[in-house]
């Protein structure tokens, strides 16, 4: 551990940068997708639930039952196009399988020993992800190295942030962490979410990873590693 004191906020994206992406488009999409359907009819009053269905409904153009929302959420799941309500529901239904044990959340190597250094140090980290608040905690609640929700003061996702390659997002995230955008570091695999992120002010930092999608990513004037 190192006796120098940081300041200021590090705030982290997970699929890429934390976590391998098979995790998320594999482990966990194929945890979701046979329950969209059930979780859709046996919550018919949960307001999330309900907010989610009409938003799937706006975003589509679909007016059928459960069945036609199921397809249109599992094009989204093809796609891999992280509309709000597919997240949103998608962490309703991780949640619950933390909490029973049937998933753990797992971390590159290099991950949890930065993140208890940077604490250790006095940065404050915070997680922006296209990955629901609600799914974000359960993730860091149920991983092979402990409940790691205390390390962190904030959880942004694309509710009540907004979208990851816009710059306004990070506009938001900075007001509600009370903090100069110059004080604030964003961890992305993603080139698009890191420009919007320094159009906003911010530091940026690419994380290209042996192995995943972006290692061979163009991340432009962002500076480039690794791993954490
Ligand atoms: C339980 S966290 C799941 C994260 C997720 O659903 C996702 O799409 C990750 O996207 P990111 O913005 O972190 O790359
Ligand atoms: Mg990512």
């Amino acid at each position: 551990m190192t006796d120098r004191i940081a300041t200021g906020w590090v705030v982290l994206d997970i699929e890429g940068t934390l976590s391998a992406t098979d995790q998320v488009l594999v482990t966990l999409y194929d945890y979701a997708r046979p329950r969209l359907g059930p979780w859709i009819d046996e919550h018919p009053d949960d307001p999330a639930v309900v907010e989610a269905v009409a938003q799937v409904r706006e975003l589509s153009g679909v007016e059928g039952g459960t069945d036609e929302l199921v397809a249109v959420l599992h094009g989204w799941m093809d796609a891999d196009r992280k509309a709000t309500p597919l997240k949103a529901l998608q962490g309703l239904i991780w949640q619950e399988g933390y909490a029973r044990g049937d998933l753990v959340a797992e971390f590159f190597p290099d991950v949890v020993p930065a993140l208890r250094r940077w604490h250790d140090e006095g940065v404050k980290l915070a997680v922006f992800s296209s990955g629901s608040v609600a799914g974000q905690v359960a993730f860091f609640r149920h991983t092979t190295d402990g409940d790691l929700t205390p390390l962190f003061e904030h959880h942004f996702d694309t509710s009540n942030a907004g979208p990851k390659r816009e710059a306004s997002s990070y506009l938001k995230i900075a007001s509600v962490l009370d903090a100069d955008p110059g004080d604030i570091t964003f961890w992305s695999d993603v080139p698009a979410e890191l420009h919007a992120a320094a159009e906003a002010g911010w530091r940026t930092v690419g994380v290209a990873r042996p192995g995943e999608p972006q290692e061979h990513a163009d991340f432009g004037p962002h500076r480039r590693v690794d791993s954490l």
